[in-house]
C-alpha cells in the first residue's frame, strides 16, 4: 500500500478514509475513526448500516478496499494478520454458531489462546486453566465451567464467549451485539458486567455494537453512529448521544432520556 501513513503507536484503531466495497455496493465508508487507549466505544446504527463489516475490519478479518487502516500500531496490508488477531478479542454471532454444542465451557475458553474452536487439545497447562476460570469469574460465569456449551442459555453463552475473547489478554476487545436475544434480566446482568469491565483500568479498549441505546453500559465513553456505511456522528457519548443524532441515524424522530449513566430511547409520536 503506497502512500499509507505510518501508524500512531498510541492509537488502538486508526482508520482514515476507510471504505469496503463489494461489487457496486459500498458497505462501509469512506470513514475515518480513531480509538485511543482506555476508550470504550459503542457503535449504533440501523440494520445494514455496516456495523459488523466495520468491526470485521477492526478485527483484521476483512481488508478495506481503500483508505488506511492501522490496528494496534500495525498496518493492514503490511502486517501478518495471524500475529495481529490474537491481540484482538472478538465475540460475535458468527463465532457462537461455530461452537460445537458438546464443547465443555472450560475447554472452549482455554482454547482461545490457540485460536481453535471445537478442537480439544490436551497440552494446556494449569496456568491456562486458572486463567480461563479467572476470565469466566470476571464476567460472572465461573459456575458454568464444567457445563457443555449446548446446554447453556443464550445469556450464559454470551458471557462464556466474552470470557473466551478475554482469554488471550487482548489489547482490543470487539463485541458484536453481545446482548442480542437476551431477556430483560439477562440483558441487565450482561450490561452490568460490561459496565464493570468498562470501569476496570486494566481492561482493554472496547468496541461494542448494539441496536439499543438501553444496552450501552455505564462507563462507556464514546459513540459512533453509522448509517449507510458512514458516520452520522461520532465522539464522546456525553456530546454525541443526542436525540437529534439518533433521529438522523435511524431516520425517524427519536426521543432520548438518560438516567444514572444509562440511556432510553423511543420514537416521538407527536
Ligand atoms: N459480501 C457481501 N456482498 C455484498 N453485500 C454485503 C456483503 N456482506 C454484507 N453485505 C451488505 O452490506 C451491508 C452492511 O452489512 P453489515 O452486516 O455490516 O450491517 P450491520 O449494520 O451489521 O447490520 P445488522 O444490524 O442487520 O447486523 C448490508 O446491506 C449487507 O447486506
Amino acid at each position: 500500500m503506497e502512500g499509507v501513513q505510518e501508524p500512531d503507536p498510541d492509537l488502538l484503531i486508526e482508520f482514515d478514509n476507510v471504505a469496503l466495497r463489494r461489487g457496486r455496493n459500498t458497505l462501509v465508508g469512506p470513514l475515518s475513526w480513531h480509538v485511543g487507549p482506555g476508550e470504550r466505544w459503542v457503535i449504533l446504527g440501523p440494520n445494514g448500516a455496516g456495523k459488523t463489516s466495520l468491526l470485521r475490519i477492526a478485527a483484521a478479518e476483512l481488508h478495506p478496499t481503500s483508505g488506511s487502516a492501522h490496528i494496534l500500531g500495525e498496518t493492514l496490508g503490511r502486517t501478518d494478520v495471524s500475529e495481529l488477531r490474537p491481540r484482538i478479542g472478538l465475540s460475535s454471532a458468527a463465532i457462537a454458531q461455530r461452537v460445537p454444542s458438546g464443547e465443555r465451557v472450560a475447554d472452549l475458553v482455554v482454547s482461545a489462546g490457540y485460536a481453535v474452536l471445537g478442537r480439544w487439545r490436551e497440552q494446556y497447562d494449569d496456568i491456562d486453566h486458572d486463567r480461563a476460570r479467572e476470565m469466566l469469574a470476571a464476567i460472572g460465569a465461573d459456575h458454568l465451567v464444567d457445563r457443555q456449551y449446548g446446554t447453556l442459555s443464550e445469556g450464559e453463552r454470551k458471557r462464556v464467549l466474552i470470557a473466551r475473547s478475554l482469554m488471550t489478554d487482548p489489547e482490543l476487545l470487539l463485541l458484536d451485539e453481545p446482548a442480542a436475544g437476551l431477556d430483560l434480566g439477562g440483558r441487565e446482568d450482561l450490561v452490568a458486567r460490561l459496565a464493570d469491565l468498562a470501569g476496570d483500568d486494566m481492561a482493554p479498549g472496547i468496541v461494542l455494537i448494539t441496536h439499543h441505546v438501553e444496552e450501552v453500559p455505564q462507563g462507556f465513553t464514546h459513540v459512533l453512529m453509522l448509517r449507510d456505511g458512514t458516520d452520522v456522528a461520532q465522539g464522546p457519548l456525553s456530546e454525541v448521544m443526542t436525540a437529534e443524532n439518533l433521529s438522523e441515524t435511524f431516520a425517524q424522530p427519536i426521543v432520548l432520556s438518560a438516567e444514572d449513566g444509562r440511556y432510553f430511547a423511543r420514537r416521538d409520536r407527536r
